[in-house]
């Protein structure tokens, strides 16, 4: 069995199908082919603009059979690549030859601890999360469970810490505050407080704001402040996982607030010793003293491993966090293979203001870009990385509030040399803006994204803000009038 194409796109999920959309657009009488190993492919609807560059959308999960699309689908598994030869063999035998191929095959869970030897019975106690067989997978459990620890303080332990039922929760978490790897203390803060004074179902209907604070502060403050014991609090919420009933095991009992565990990991795990097939968890917190407790299961919510578990003739450059490497076209080290998302590291020099995340948004604009860049290959064109690689950008929602992060949102990689000058109405807006030697290097807006279009102009244009002080984000001044 075999058969030919011009394009051939491996994995159905925002990456693959954005890759096989620009390719159908930009080269629309060559043949293309996506062959993902599930029936369902993820594409992209609603897009919204938020800003110039900024973007919202919603993510669809169709069957691939419903999907209306000018390129063929073939659901199968990639097994093996011969790249001197340009062909591909899948797991049921088929063999593909194609000009170009891009491989978007995504990432799966980077479970905590997991392979040690013995330790096999305990292991099984931990899940990941990542598509909806494992959530699948977390409700059953979650049926007979009495005690969930989450792992991780990134997106998906933000989500669901605050969105299980009828089951407690330990949530251990490696930094001072929640979901580090999007907010700062400050905003923790805010959600926090949010949290405790709006109820879930007023929050169409949020307290009125009281006063606006502004407030300037140096890198010597920040540190201290995420020092202080008395800000380690909690929250988080929504999206995907209200589409399932997560409830537990407490039949009588609705959301308990999670029980959070700064500053600490997992030092060692067994089975407990009732033989009830729980575990028995050993935590180190930072300053050296150990915490025992039980819970049934873990669910690791810390972080992906790119997925790229095919044979290949020759060897991918793969980087220290398992991407297959890709250049500024999103080529990998082999002739005529791109590779773009969760799969793939950017490793070439990024512009200031960027930086790779695994993230929707960037697999969108990754598949777009590799679609392009094949199409230019194929039209024997030369074209130059899109814009939106000058400027990170992510539109989410954190505890039912709108967030935009952009550029250097959370001092990434500013050394010691930056300012914060935040706005903080409460349970309206929290709004911080990361500035270096005056100029705006990086942004977190919750709650008023308004400032997005202003935020992206002055970061991409470096405007010295010396002269309006902290006016920058006097409520009463409306700064896109001065900027725009
Ligand atoms: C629970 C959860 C919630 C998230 N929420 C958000 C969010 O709110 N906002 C956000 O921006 N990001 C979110 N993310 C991250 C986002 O889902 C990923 O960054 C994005 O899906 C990556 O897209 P991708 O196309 O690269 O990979 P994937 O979506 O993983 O798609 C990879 C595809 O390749 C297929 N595949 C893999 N190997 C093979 C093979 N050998 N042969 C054939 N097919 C193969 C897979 O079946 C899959 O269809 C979330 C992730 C998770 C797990
Ligand atoms: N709203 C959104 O935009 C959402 C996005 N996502 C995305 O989905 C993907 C998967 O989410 P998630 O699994 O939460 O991954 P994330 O990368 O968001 O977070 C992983 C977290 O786990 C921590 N961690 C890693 N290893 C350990 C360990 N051994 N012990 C304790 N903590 C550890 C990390 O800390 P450190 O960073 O210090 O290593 C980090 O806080 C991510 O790409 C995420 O961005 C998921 C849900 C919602």
């Amino acid at each position: 069995m075999s058969r030919d194409c011009d394009f051939l796109i491996v994995g159905g999920g925002i990456a693959g199908v954005s890759c096989a959309e620009s390719l159908a657009i930009c080269c629309p009488s060559a043949s293309i082919l996506l062959l993902t190993e599930s029936s369902v492919v993820k594409s992209v609807t609603n897009l919204v603009p938020i800003a110039r560059y900024l973007h919202k959308f919603d993510v669809q999960e169709q069957n691939i059979s419903d999907i209306r699309a000018q390129f063929e689908t073939h659901v199968d598994q990639l097994e093996y690549i011969n790249s001197k030869e340009h062909w591909v063999r899948t797991k049921k035998g088929l063999v593909i030859k194609y000009g170009y191929l891009c491989l978007c095959t995504g990432g799966s869970p980077k479970l905590f601890n997991s392979g040690r030897a013995g330790k096999e019975q305990e292991d099984a106690c931990v899940i990941g999360i990542r598509d909806t067989d494992s959530v699948r997978e977390l409700q059953q459990r979650l049926g007979q469970a009495k005690e969930v620890l989450i792992l991780g303080n990134g997106g998906i332990a933000s989500e669901l810490a605050y969105e299980l039922k009828g089951v407690e929760i330990h949530w251990v978490v490696k930094d001072s505050h929640i979901s580090a790897t999007f907010v700062d203390p400050g905003a923790a803060e805010f959600f926090e407080v949010s949290r405790r004074e709006v109820k879930d179902d007023e929050e169409d209907d949020k307290e009125p704001p009281t006063e606006t604070a502004v407030k300037r502060i140096r890198y010597s403050e920040i540190v201290s402040s995420e020092n202080d014991e008395s800000k380690q609090k909690a929250a988080l919420g929504p999206d995907w996982h209200r589409s399932y009933n997560l409830r537990g095991g407490l039949v009588n009992q609705g959301r308990i607030p999670p029980r959070i565990h700064y500053k600490c990991h997992i030092d060692d795990y067994c089975m407990h010793p009732d033989g009830k097939g729980g575990l028995q968890i050993k935590l180190r917190h930072e300053d050296g003293h150990f915490e025992e407790l039980n819970c049934d299961f873990i669910v690791s919510a810390t972080g992906v491993q790119p997925r790229h578990d095919f044979e290949t003739d020759h060897s991918f450059n793969i980087s220290q966090d398992g991407g297959i490497c890709v250049n500024e076209m999103m080529q990998t080290n082999l002739p005529d293979i791109y590779a773009a998302g969760d799969v793939c590291t950017a490793t070439w020099s990024p512009a200031p203001h960027w930086f790779q995340m695994r993230l929707w948004t960037q697999a969108r604009q990754m598949g777009s870009m590799a679609g392009r860049s094949m199409a230019a290959a194929f039209e024997g064109e030369t074209i130059y990385q899109d814009f939106c690689f000058e400027l990170f950008g992510h539109v989410t929602q954190l505890f039912g509030y709108p967030v935009v992060l952009l550029g250097r949102f959370i001092g990434q990689d500013l050394g010691q040399d930056y300012e914060l000058l935040v706005r903080c109405t409460r349970n309206k807006e929290y709004i911080k803006f990361v500035l270096q030697n005056n100029r705006l290097r990086g942004a977190i807006l919750v709650g008023n994204t308004e400032l997005a279009e202003t935020c992206e102009n002055l970061i991409l244009n470096g405007i010295d803000l010396e002269p309006y002080g902290d006016d920058i984000l006097n409520p009463d001044i409306d700064i896109e009038d001065y900027f725009d």
